[in-house]
């Protein structure tokens, strides 16, 4: 194992587990002690295989190991791509002691977890996520899933892994674009728990921006503390953990409506954040600076902060109608009381929230 790396713990009884962060992790650590069998399949796809692949085949000796290579995008987080793993399980006769280990982003994340969770009733998994937004997020907390073409993340199962390792270096061939949608779920940590955190954020943003390796690994050190912190109190979303959907409910929307591809999971909840925030100050929530303050940070994380042309509010208020949160068909939205804290609710003005949409959608 490295020397230089990090460890912190998602405290669930005997479903918890490390995450560990640190430079050079990949091919320089025996990951076998996570493995409960002696067989593995990595989960990885097309453009992070010819990256990482071979390093992580290094990480579990005395295992015998089979890849499935997936086609690359949120576009293929579906059924089809789904059974893509299993065919490759039952093909390559994987039993129940099986683990799989998802390499990759947090598309590669979800469908592997989520074959984890069902392949014979469910069998052990291991993250080891390439992209920033997979550090900071996606592989922690154990949600799982695959979008419908009309909801995202409609599918899917909590099933927590059995253990994070994350590899900073992978970040230096992440594309930039990609670097600034993980900044997304980064600066979400910052506005719904942690002002601490938001005002190094904004102080560090071009350090983050420009790959600085110690910014990069403080910012992923912060941000699993965090949401481990979250998942440890609720695990599967009763109360709490639902915080960790600021700007998710428009974001998704936009997702949905883009068709999965165009717009980036976190350049959506870039936009949404803001919607939020927009909603938030209008209902005297936070205050006209508070809503500054959101926009230029997202504007300097280098994300969107205004909705795809030609989508309108009859878009939106369609797509969250099947929003995961809402209860007994009433839309429920996380709303910031301040900048540091964030409540779940569905007590806000629908002319409050249609002044907002309408804003948007111009
Ligand atoms: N389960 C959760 O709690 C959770 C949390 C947040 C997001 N998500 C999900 O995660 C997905 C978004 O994840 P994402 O942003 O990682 O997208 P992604 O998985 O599509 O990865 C982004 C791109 O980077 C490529 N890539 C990955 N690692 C690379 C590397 N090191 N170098 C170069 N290219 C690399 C990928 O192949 C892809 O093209 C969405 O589906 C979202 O719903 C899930
Ligand atoms: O872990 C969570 O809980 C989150 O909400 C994290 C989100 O960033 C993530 O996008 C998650 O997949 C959204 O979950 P969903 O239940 O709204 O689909
Ligand atoms: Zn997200």
């Amino acid at each position: 194992m490295s020397e230089a790396y990090r460890e912190l713990r998602v405290e669930l009884g005997d479903r918890g587990y490390p995450i560990l962060v640190g430079k050079g992790l990949l091919g320089n650590c025996d990951l076998s002690p996570y493995v409960s069998g002696s067989t593995v399949m990595i989960v990885t796809n097309d453009i992070v295989a010819p990256l990482y692949l071979e390093m992580v085949r290094n990480s579990f000796p005395g295992c015998r190991l089979n890849e499935v290579i997936l086609p690359d995008g949120e576009a293929f987080k579906n059924w089809e791509t789904l059974n893509r793993i299993f065919d490759a399980l039952l093909e390559q006769r994987h039993s129940r002691k099986t683990t799989l280990v998802a390499l990759g982003g947090g598309v590669v994340g979800d469908m592997a977890g989520f074959a984890a969770a069902c392949y014979q009733r469910g069998v052990d998994f291991i993250q080891i996520p390439t992209t920033l937004l997979a550090q900071v997020d996606s592989s922690v907390g154990g949600k799982t899933g695959i979008n419908h073409p009309l909801g995202k993340n409609m599918i899917g199962a909590f099933h927590q892994p059995r253990c994070v390792l994350i590899d900073t270096d992978t970040l230096q061939t992440l594309p930039r674009r990609e670097i600034s949608a993980g900044l997304a779920e980064v600066i979400k940590y910052g506005l719904i728990r942690e002002p601490d955190f938001l005002a190094w954020l904004e102080d560090s943003m071009s350090r983050l921006t420009g790959l600085d390796a110690d910014a990069l690994t403080e910012a992923i050190y912060r941000s699993c503390a965090c949401k481990a912190e979250v998942v440890a109190q609720d695990e599967r979303e009763g109360g709490l953990r639902a915080i960790l959907n600021l700007g998710h409910t428009f974001g998704h929307a936009i997702e949905t409506h883009a068709g999965y591809g165009n717009w980036l999971h976190g350049e959506a909840v870039g936009a949404g954040m803001m919607m939020a925030a927009d909603l938030s100050n209008r209902l005297g929530l936070i205050t006209d600076e508070d809503r500054r303050r959101v926009e230029s940070i997202l504007t300097s994380a280098g994300l969107p902060t205004s909705v795809p042309a030609g989508m309108t509010p009859d878009h939106f208020m369609n797509l969250m109608a099947v929003d995961k949160k809402n209860v007994d068909g009433q839309l429920r939205l996380i709303l910031l009381r301040g900048l540091g804290e964030a409540e779940v609710t569905d007590r806000f003005s629908p002319d409050a929230l249609a002044d907002t949409l309408a804003t948007f959608c111009h």
